[in-house]
């Protein structure tokens, strides 16, 4: 059993009108009601409450005030709100994370009433001194606030609910709003001031955040020398790491990362300085880059529906249940190769029943694996695909292909695509779903909403993978399949698949590609893992035994 930390400082002081005994240690700041009560009281609350010293937010003196704390004072502790029965004549304000629900945090606060002013202000400096040794605590940050994510409430959101807790943390911040699409982007490829910040917040959504991820992982790359059309470049991992606010229609980064999508719980995770490493996909066509995927990538039916839903807009939110339920219906089929490289002397596979935590031991493994660059990929004889080298190939006719680099899980889907998936082992799952019935097809789309496994079915499989390709057919060559085919070459496409789709009047040879939202250019594309190249200001999602031990203080 690990012994308790020795304390640093211990007094007796009064919370309200009460005595407890404080202390503080290198790890842990606690305070506990000095005289239990001779009187048995089975409803009395706890009386002994303890914080992790990295999850106080910050200490202040409070100001000279003749307020008496309140007579009717029953000795039980409170939760105390600003100026309400404080003596405040050498008193002391900790504010520190209190967990709830959920996976939120709030800002919970606590007064000390010292019996000088001079403990008063040893109790203020010693905290501050232990606070000053968490390096991990970002003190500049690089703000960007998308005015139009979401329902449009990006400025508010920060304004209100994230800028008091930053400047209660003493974080100094550079705010931009932006003006157009793409804005923060090119302001992070070109920004002179990047070396100063110790990191960038993205107030929006998932395609706001995904921008951040584009300029920051270019300039890195740029910094480094490194070509980012060749996808067997080795990329440099950022230095910097990005803190997400959520304020935009689709947050599911945020969801994965933090378990909710709070923006008072991000602006904690990134004042406590947390940090969770994530994986990132790059994708090519013919050695150029295209662009960088963090969640998914989806062919077939997710590429369409995402197609679909672009041209409905106007719709909102709405407009992806609706082209969701046109594409089932309409039930698209599309030939293609997919070539892809096993992730080999990892733990964990995509059937695992556990999922990635907190301190995920799986990520830790794997990703230090990948880092030593000592995997060797041998060939599974078991498989009946086709084996070239390390590489495996699969020819068929999918419903969808999907490559899941974290669960994707999100409020609207608490399982996700790829449940097992992690955010840091340097991996992918790529999801096959072969042609099959309406009825087949909608029983593995059930799955993901049940506790039912969405693989086990015989026309899904799924491949833990480091790197894979993609050629649709008529197109192996990996020539470009732009819209712009002369007009004869579509329709040899076009008639080639017509007589594949016998009902239809002209079922298109090709989906698309929707890359976390966005749709691709081309089809034919070359992926590649970069195992944590990025880091977020997030620790992924706490246990709920954890989650209930650090709520429930005494048990600390
Ligand atoms: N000032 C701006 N004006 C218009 N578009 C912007 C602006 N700033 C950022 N954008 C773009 O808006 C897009 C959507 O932003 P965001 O992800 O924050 O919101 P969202 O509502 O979740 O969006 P969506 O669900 O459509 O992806 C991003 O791709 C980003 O490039």
């Amino acid at each position: 059993m690990d012994r308790p930390a020795r304390p640093l400082l211990v007094s007796e002081l009064r919370v309200r009108n009460t005595a407890y005994d404080v202390s503080l240690s290198r790890s842990l700041f606690t305070w506990k009601r000095r005289a239990p009560s001779p009187v048995y009281h089975p409803f009395r609350p706890s009386v002994c409450h303890s914080v992790p010293v990295s999850e106080i937010i910050s200490v202040r003196e409070e100001e000279q005030d003749s307020h008496r704390p309140n007579d009717d004072d029953d000795g039980s502790w409170k939760k105390i709100r600003e100026g309400e029965g404080k003596d405040c004549r050498q008193a002391f304000t900790v504010s520190y994370v209190e967990r709830c629900r959920q996976h939120r945090w709030r800002c919970a606060e606590v007064t000390f009433t010292c019996p000088d002013r001079s403990l008063c202000q040893n109790w203020v400096s010693s905290v501050r001194e232990q606070l000053a040794t968490f390096t991990s605590r970002p003190k500049c940050l690089l703000v960007y606030i998308n005015p139009h994510g979401g329902k449009r409430q990006g400025k508010r959101i920060y304004q209100q609910k994230v800028a008091p807790l930053f400047a209660q943390a003493s974080i100094i911040t550079h705010v931009i709003v932006t003006e157009h699409a793409n804005h923060a982007r090119d302001h992070l490829r070109t920004c002179t001031e990047l070396k100063l910040v110790d990191g960038v917040v993205c107030v929006g959504g998932d395609g706001m955040f995904s921008e951040i991820v584009h300029g920051l992982v270019w300039r890195t790359q740029l910094d480094g020398g490194i070509d980012l059309n060749c996808p067997d470049e080795e990329l440099s991992p950022c230095s910097l790491r990005i803190g997400i606010i959520p304020a935009g229609s689709t947050d599911c980064i945020c969801f994965a990362t933090v378990g909710t999508n709070d923006p008072v719980t991000s602006a904690l995770h990134i004042i406590v300085g947390d940090s969770q490493p994530m994986d990132v996909c790059s994708v090519h066509h013919n050695n150029t880059f295209l662009r960088y995927s963090i969640s998914l990538l989806g062919y077939g039916f997710y590429g369409d529906v995402l197609t679909d839903s672009e041209r409905k807009r106007w719709m909102g939110p709405a407009r992806y249940e609706l082209s969701g339920l046109k594409m089932f219906l309409t039930h698209h089929y599309y030939e293609g190769t997919v070539s892809y490289l096993p992730a080999k002397g990892i733990v964990g596979t995509p059937r695992d029943a556990a999922r990635c935590r907190t301190n995920c031991v799986v990520c830790q493994h794997n990703g230090q694996k990948m880092s030593e660059r000592a995997m060797k990929y041998e060939p599974d004889e078991t498989s009946e695909c086709e084996d070239d080298g390390e590489w495996r190939t699969i020819r068929g006719k999918f419903l969808a292909i999907n490559a899941a680099s974290m669960s994707c899980a999100c409020p609207r889907s608490p399982k996700g695509l790829s449940p097992a998936a992690h955010l840091a082992d340097g991996t992918t799952d790529l999801i096959l779903v072969r042609k099959c019935s309406r009825f087949s097809f909608l029983r593995h789309l059930l799955r993901h909403t049940n506790k039912d496994d969405q693989f086990d079915l015989n026309f899904v499989e799924v491949h833990r993978v480091v790197r894979f390709r993609f050629a649709p057919r008529h197109c192996q060559s990996d020539s470009d399949l732009e819209l712009d085919l002369p007009e004869s070459s579509k329709r040899q496409i076009f008639s080639q698949i017509c007589r594949d789709h016998p009902a239809c009047g002209c079922a298109p040879a090709y989906s698309s590609w929707n890359c976390d939202g966005e749709i691709l250019t081309h089809t034919a594309i070359d992926v590649r893992v970069h195992c944590r190249l990025i880091k977020l200001f997030a620790r992924g999602i706490e246990e709920a035994q954890m989650f209930e031990e650090l709520g429930n203080p005494c048990s600390v």
